[in-house]
């Protein structure tokens, strides 16, 4: 048998690794995850990173990838045989993540053509191109049939869970990464979809001299065929490191005979960690120890094996056992395949595309914001309600308000309700909307998909129609039936105020949504705050005699500012009628506006100044979605 090392000769390996230590802090002392870890892999490569549970696959593949978080890391990662550049590597690789994190309501087909046109080149790639690719994509991940389906996922249904998956692949697939990571691929499906996943990953390596690296944790003897490298851990220490077809062969040199049919089993089982009891967990890890040293040697003296002929038979003869005679003729299909790509090692040097420009992020991004606004049904049909609701019973209870003194109360309770209703209906469900998109928003910044300021610009665009429209429909039916002050120009000041009011409130919902880890968190933060602006609105409480202390708030209350407006807006102009009995009277709006001291700024600045508050929530929020999705990954 060849060794790795001889076969390989002259090529430069797409990935190499020497010397990983990684640490992490368990309570006061430090817990070494992976222990000295060596390693390389190469264009057109698949490699399967096995061990049982708590073996440090994941790590290792985080590592890899340049995704770790926390701890401290040790040793020397090459890419193309120098040091990784962590702007561009990140564009070069490309990591499957084990949940799917995709936009539930958008199809397999949008889903995939978004990610096409974000990340491949406008400069290199036309818009025909990138839908020739989506296409190819579609059809070499077996995905043509539900192209129009929906994603699902979150209670809706949709596609299975071996395409979701398969999408998931496909969204990196359509760039061109030299290196695919996939961490369980496997996880959560049916045997015959797991093999699926794992032998279209195979023809993908292939087909683009790809290298690709999964964790996999029991893979089938079938699945097992499809891999041409495994890196087998136990406790972070490395077991073994080298062809797939060599690792029996390997343990059996070594003094473990394989007993299973399936040799993921016999890796798996060799390598276990017995916990049943304290000598038990004693006596397997010195056994991992041994292996492992085994290791080192076999490594130091330069991975020769006694008898390849026979290994390789015998390998083979144990996997046809395992009932699989597909999988003994796809082991034999890997090694000449492996035979070809090896020769194109090296080769093939992938260079990291350059980014679309601002307004070509920014231009899809708002088209995909739209799309899930308008997909989310409940919350259009909510606002429909909300509108209609708030036409009838805020235009009804308030109908036709004349001059008495009763109109008095009647406007300023219409008026400080109206802008209530501005604020609470709308900001649950953008805040909702923001909060589940933010795995998508940190998978795609991980991947160096956009900027930052595009899709912030975009998401905080997509909503404002979704509080215009239902709240410019809202304002003409209570201002009709309610009958406001008729006067075109201060219909419009009203309207402009409600506009400033939404952009403001859109601003706060932003900011909310990247505060709070949780959703229950942001649930109980948002009406907690809102109520607390609401004391200061001045209504609930008149201006002037508010504690100095607490006075500011008022300052920073967007509600304070809207009602200030509005007030001064109906009421300015008015006159009203004193029958005898009224023991006080307000003769004319000015002095309600004056008694409730709303009349500290005039209108325009109340409106100027809710714009500045509103300026100033997007400022925070943008502040707050920059520290929060900023990926914080230790780099070697
Ligand atoms: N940041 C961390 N802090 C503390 N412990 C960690 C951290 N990262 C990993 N570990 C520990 O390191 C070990 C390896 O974890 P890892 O997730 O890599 O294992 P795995 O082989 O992928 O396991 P599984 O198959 O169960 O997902 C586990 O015991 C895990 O608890």
């Amino acid at each position: 048998m060849q060794p790795e090392s001889e076969k390989n000769q002259g090529a430069i390996p797409i990935l190499s690794w020497n010397g990983l230590d990684y640490d992490v802090k368990a309570g006061k002392s430090v817990r070494r995850i992976l222990h000295n870890i060596c390693g390389n892999v190469y264009p057109g490569e698949l490699v399967a990173i096995m061990g049982s549970s708590g073996a440090g696959k994941t790590t290792l593949l985080n590592v890899l990838s340049g995704r770790v978080q926390g701890g401290r890391l040790y040793g020397e990662i090459k890419f193309n045989g120098a040091k990784r550049n962590p702007h561009t590597f990140k564009r070069m690789l490309s990591y499957v993540e084990q949940d799917d994190l995709m936009f539930p309501q958008l199809t397999v087909e949008e889903t995939l053509t978004n990610s096409a046109r974000l990340r491949l080149s406008d400069t290199k790639y036309t818009d025909d191109q990138k839908r020739e690719r989506v296409e190819t994509v579609m059809r070499q991940l077996r995905l043509t049939h539900v192209r129009h389906s929906g994603i699902g996922g979150f209670g809706g249904r949709g596609i299975s869970g071996g395409e979701r998956k398969r999408v998931s692949i496909g969204v990196e697939l359509v760039t061109d990464p030299a290196i695919l990571v996939l961490d369980e691929p496997s996880s959560g499906l049916d045997s015959s979809s797991a093999e699926m996943v794992v032998a279209l990953t195979k023809e993908m390596t292939r087909q683009r001299n790809l290298c690709t690296l999964m964790t996999i944790h029991q893979p089938s003897a079938e699945m097992v065929a499809h891999f041409d490298k495994l890196i087998l851990l136990s406790q972070g220490k490395l077991i073994y490191m080298g062809p797939m077809k060599q690792a029996v062969p390997y343990f059996e040199s070594i003094g473990f005979p394989s007993t299973h049919s399936n040799p993921a089993n016999f890796f798996i089982d060799l390598t276990t960690i017995d916990f049943s009891s304290d000598e038990a967990m004693q006596r397997s890890e010195q056994h991992v120890q041994n292996l492992a040293d085994s290791f080192v040697k076999f490594r130091e003296s330069g991975g020769q094996l006694p008898a390849p002929a026979a290994s390789v038979e015998k390998e083979n003869s144990s996997i046809e056992t395992a009932n699989s005679s597909s999988a003994a003729s796809s082991y034999s299909r890997s090694d000449v395949n492996n035979d070809m790509t090896q020769e194109l090692a090296g080769l093939v040097m992938h260079e990291p595309l350059p980014m679309n420009s601002w307004f070509s992020e920014f231009r899809v991004l708002l088209k995909r914001d739209w799309t899930l606004v308008m997909r989310n049904r409940y919350t259009l049909y909510g606002l429909a309600a909300m509108s209609l609701s708030t036409i009838i019973f805020l235009g009804f209870v308030f109908f036709q308000m004349g001059h008495t003194q009763e109109s008095v109360q009647n406007r300023i309770g219409a008026l400080f309700m109206f802008s209530l209703l501005c604020s609470y209906p709308l900001i649950f469900p953008v805040m909702t909307m923001i909060m589940v998109g933010r795995g998508v928003l940190l998978r795609e910044r991980s991947a160096g998909t956009y900027r930052m300021t595009s899709y912030f610009f975009a998401k905080a665009l997509s909503f404002f129609p979704l509080g215009l429209i239902p709240y410019t429909i809202t304002f003409i039916g209570v201002y009709f039936i309610s009958h406001l002050q008729y006067d075109a120009g201060k219909f419009f000041i009203g309207l402009a105020n409600t506009y400033v009011l939404i952009f403001t409130v859109i601003g706060f919902a932003f900011g909310v949504a990247m505060i709070a880890n949780q959703m229950e968190v942001a649930f109980i933060i948002t009406p907690v705050t809102l109520s607390t602006l609401v004391l200061f609105a001045g209504n609930l409480s008149n201006s002037r005699s508010i504690t100095p202390v607490l006075r500011w708030i008022r300052y920073v209350c967007m509600f304070y500012y809207t009602y200030s407006a509005f007030i001064q807006n109906e009421l300015g102009g008015l006159k009203f009628t004193c029958d005898d009995s009224s023991t006080a009277c307000y003769r004319t709006g000015e002095e309600v506006i004056k008694a409730y001291g709303l009349d500290a700024q005039a209108i325009w600045l109340c409106i100027v100044l809710n714009i500045v508050l509103g300026i100033g929530n997007y400022i925070i929020a943008y502040s707050l979605t920059r520290w929060r999705i900023k990926p914080r990954y230790l780099w070697i």
